[in-house]
């Protein structure tokens, strides 16, 4: 134990920076040509398969069209070479950008067109390959492939089968750091948030279709560059090299190495590419064997051997005591907030002949708590919903310190200031409680992609601030000896209060509460209430909805009751406890119950 304790200690890219150094010596150590070529192969597929891992493994898109963006990269390649460019340099560079704009011209329908979209487009993508090639005959050489492509220089230099060696390994060693960097950036939780809901990911500001489209389309460079080395490595091009074959290889690739994770792409194109090069029945059989570790890598690992392999380190760690580091749970001070007027006036919605709200009103000040309140089905999500844009109202106004939002897109409305928690907490898997609660920072300060790619110092100062933000949020709600632990074991209780520490990371004008307090305990009800309270007067406009009718008493300093859609009353807590036809329509209670102020209602 004490030897994973020492490992531990080691920092994370050493290990990848070894492997690296070792492909870069393997030539020196006396490897034959059949070797390199193997890892030449491997690394090339490796790319490919990164390219899926980012886009479907990370931002959840399922598409499989990557070999398209293969085929894309090795026929610009070859075809700008035999036009006499032979410059890798220039080939990497066009054949990436050759593959992103495939990505993105088929990106924008599948993801517009929504659902299932995609996955088509993608799928129809690799099987139009042999058509286009075709079409374009002249130029790719069609059926019969493309040859007589000349060797590749760099900088004026041809470059021997040695050199091209190097340069495989260096675009690859490149790549992935850049993968790394990208996925554990802000902008890898956001494609997780992305991939748990698109409610969520708007709800934190992000544009959801954007945030896909960046996702698929920066899946598509890595194939484009591995097209460029491909064609530069064997002077041929041919349809072979980009059947719908390869592109399920790649998907088994993906999933046998885990396609939530940056270096298993290595070991799945390792294990593809050896069996491809060293059994003929492996290739006689492929496709079962794929089937094998999708089953291997999707069913019995599940999160492939990189997810096998996280869980064990965790289980080692656990073992002997490498424990995230703990911090006391010391309480901050909430900054002062400005706080928004949220006001709703006359708001009607119908879903069909469904007249969810007819007549809703509300008007939520700074610094004071609005309570939500009526039966189930009196539609107080869905003012909720109007409120965040996720529906469109059919009547009536919706203003923040009175400018119209009602008919703003999601992520634009979270960004004005509106920030809210869910009724079933909205929590990705696979990423820490600290790395949850920098998520709600997305919008607050923008940080490009190019930025966390090449970890620029704006880009560091910025993470240092989302981690610095999410750490005192998590102080605030008791959870900052939790910040790394995995946030979606943890539970309900703390992943409620974890909801409210991203949603404040925003800085939010006007804080929506859906019913935060359901399937907490009293002692966890308690907590939430001190923190409300802590939130409000810092500046806070809360708006909450709740059905414990106590905590709702003991919390608001305004109630507005609704029932079939309307306005049943609004008031003080005492005026409302105080209605008679709230205690007829809502509470259903008698006299007693009502005034010891304790009774919920479920
Ligand atoms: N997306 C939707 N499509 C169709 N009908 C909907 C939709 N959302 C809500 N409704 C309907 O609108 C009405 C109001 O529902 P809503 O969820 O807003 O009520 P609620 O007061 O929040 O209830 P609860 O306390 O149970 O959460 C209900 O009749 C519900 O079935």
């Amino acid at each position: 134990m004490k030897a994973w304790a020492a490992l531990r200690a080691v920092p994370s890219w050493v290990y990848p920076a070894l492997l690296g150094a070792l492909l870069l010596a393997l030539p020196f150590l006396g490897a034959d040509y059949g070797l390199t070529r193997q890892v030449e192969l491997t690394l090339i597929m490796a790319l490919i398969v990164s390219g899926l891992n980012l886009s479907l493994g990370y931002a959840g898109q399922l598409a499989i069209g990557q070999v398209a963006m293969y085929a894309a990269g090795a026929y610009t390649a070859a075809i700008i070479s035999k036009a006499g460019t032979t410059d890798l340099l220039v080939h990497l560079l066009v054949a990436g950008l050759a593959a992103l704009v495939v990505g993105i011209l088929t990106g924008i329908p599948g993801l517009r067109l929504g659902s299932w979209s995609l996955a088509m487009t993608s799928f129809f993508l690799v099987l139009l390959v042999p058509d286009v090639v075709t079409i374009l005959e002249e130029h790719t050489g069609g059926a019969h492939g493309l040859s007589g492509i000349p060797p590749a220089t760099l900088f004026g230099y041809q470059l021997g089968p040695e050199q091209f060696y190097f340069c495989v390994v260096a675009v690859t060693i490149l790549w992935f750091a850049a993968f790394r960097n990208i996925v554990a950036s802000r902008h890898g939780i956001a494609f997780q948030v992305l991939k748990q809901s698109p409610v969520l990911a708007s709800s934190v500001g992000m544009s959801v279709f954007r945030t896909k489209l960046a996702g698929y389309a920066i899946g598509a460079v890595p194939a484009g560059l591995a097209g460029a080395l491909f064609a530069n490595l064997d002077l041929f091009v041919s349809l072979d090299a980009f059947s719908f074959h390869v592109a399920t290889g790649a998907l088994a690739a993906s999933i046998l190495g885990g396609s939530v994770s940056v270096y298993g792409a290595l070991l799945g194109a390792g294990v593809v590419e050896y069996g491809n090069s060293q059994s003929s029945s492996f290739q006689e059989y492929s496709l079962v064997f794929f089937g094998l570790f999708l089953l291997i890598g999707g069913v019995l690992m599940s999160g492939g051997v990189a997810g096998a392999a996280r869980k064990l380190a965790a289980r080692l760690d656990r073992a002997a005591g490498v424990l995230p580091g703990a911090k006391s749970g010391t309480e901050t001070e909430i900054a002062p907030i400005t706080g928004g007027t949220m006001e709703v006036t006359g708001v009607a919605k119908a879903f069909g002949g469904n007249q969810a709200l007819t007549n809703a009103a509300l008007r939520a000040e700074p610094g004071r708590v609005t309570a939500l309140i009526g039966p189930n089905g009196s539609g107080k999500t869905t003012l909720l919903n109007l409120v965040c844009g996720y529906y469109r109202r059919d009547a009536g106004t919706i203003t923040l310190d009175g400018k119209e939002i009602g008919t703003a897109a999601t992520h634009a409305i979270a960004r004005l200031g509106v920030a809210r928690t869910f009724q079933t907490p909205l929590i990705p898997p696979g990423i820490t409680v600290r790395d949850v609660v920098a998520s709600g920072r997305y919008t607050a300060e923008p940080a490009s992609f190019g930025g966390a790619i090449l970890r620029t110092r704006r880009f560091r100062r910025v993470q240092r601030r989302d981690r610095e933000r999410a750490g005192q949020a998590l102080a605030l709600v008791g959870l900052d000896h939790l910040a790394d632990t995995e946030a979606a074991t943890l539970p309900l209780g703390m992943r409620r209060l974890l909801e409210v520490a991203r949603a404040l990371v925003a800085e939010p004008k006007v804080l929506l509460l859906d019913e935060v307090a359901s399937g907490l305990d009293e002692a966890e009800v308690e907590t939430l209430a001190a923190l409300i309270r802590r939130i409000r007067d810092a500046g806070c406009t809360v708006i909450l909805v709740e059905h414990n009718f106590g905590l709702v008493l003991s919390l608001a300093d305004e109630i507005v009751v609704l029932a079939r859609g309307s306005v049943l009353a609004s008031g003080t807590p005492a005026e409302i406890e105080a209605d008679p036809r709230v205690r007829d329509e809502y509470l259903g209670v008698t006299d007693d119950s009502v005034t010891t102020g304790k009774e919920g209602h479920a």
